[in-house]
């Protein structure tokens, strides 16, 4: 059997990280094993400032292949509200100045649309999925989950926004759902599938 091929999944949000080894596994790409930030040398990375999705995964990805030399994989997401013209979007995991504090994040959100009616609660969580080789190949890839935010959070699982964010076609938030049936349906899932042709090809 040949070495598998190691695979960088850099994330810092262990919820987050959770996931995306989750669909990877479940994606069950032969010969690849996944590698985690903490199995690596720290090293320095450049802040999250692009103006897109993508800017960002690629921004994460690329330092993680240029100083590990393995193929690395990263995820930028976050929820762009109809009714706020899109945002928070990129500012998703600072929303209420404080990076990753899900509490405040989602209170705020919660806040802002206070006196927004039900017909104007849509939203879309948004993934961009990015895999970088050491030989500076790239490939990005998205997915998108509607839905809309609900005036009250429910449920105990997932993290980030999904307690207050209802998926089309479903009657319980996402924190509400299945590890499965978030995986299934959601933003990260369907951008995460999108790049496993890319993934097998490493081998
Ligand atoms: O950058 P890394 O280290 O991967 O971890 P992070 O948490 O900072 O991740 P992002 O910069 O991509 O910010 C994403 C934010 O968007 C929100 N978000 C993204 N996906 C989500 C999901 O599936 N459910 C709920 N909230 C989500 C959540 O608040 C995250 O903090
Ligand atoms: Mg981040």
């Amino acid at each position: 059997m040949p070495e598998p091929v190691r695979l960088l999944v850099a994330s810092r949000n262990p919820k987050k990280l959770a996931e995306l080894r989750r669909v990877l596994d479940a994606a069950a790409v032969e010969g690849i094993e996944l590698v985690g930030l903490d199995e690596v040398p720290e090293y320095p990375e450049t802040p999250e400032t692009g103006a897109t999705f993508e800017e960002n995964a690629l921004i994460k990805a690329r330092d993680g292949a240029a100083t590990t030399g393995l193929a690395c994989v990263a995820d930028d997401s976050g929820i762009a509200v109809d009714a706020l013209n899109g945002m928070p979007g990129v500012l998703s995991a600072r929303w209420s100045g404080r990076h990753g504090d899900d509490e405040a994040n989602t209170s705020l959100l919660l806040a802002q649309l206070g006196d927004v009616p039900d017909e104007r609660r849509g939203a879309g969580f948004v993934s961009a999925c990015a895999l970088v080789l050491p030989d500076g190949t790239e490939t990005v890839t998205r997915g998108e989950w509607r839905g809309v935010v609900a005036r009250e959070r429910a449920g105990g699982g997932g993290f980030g926004y999904d307690p207050v964010f209802v998926p089309e076609g479903s009657d319980r938030s996402a924190a509400e759902l299945s590890p499965q049936e978030k995986d299934a349906a959601s933003h990260r899932g369907i951008a995460l599938r999108a790049l496993v042709p890319a993934i097998a090809a490493l081998r």
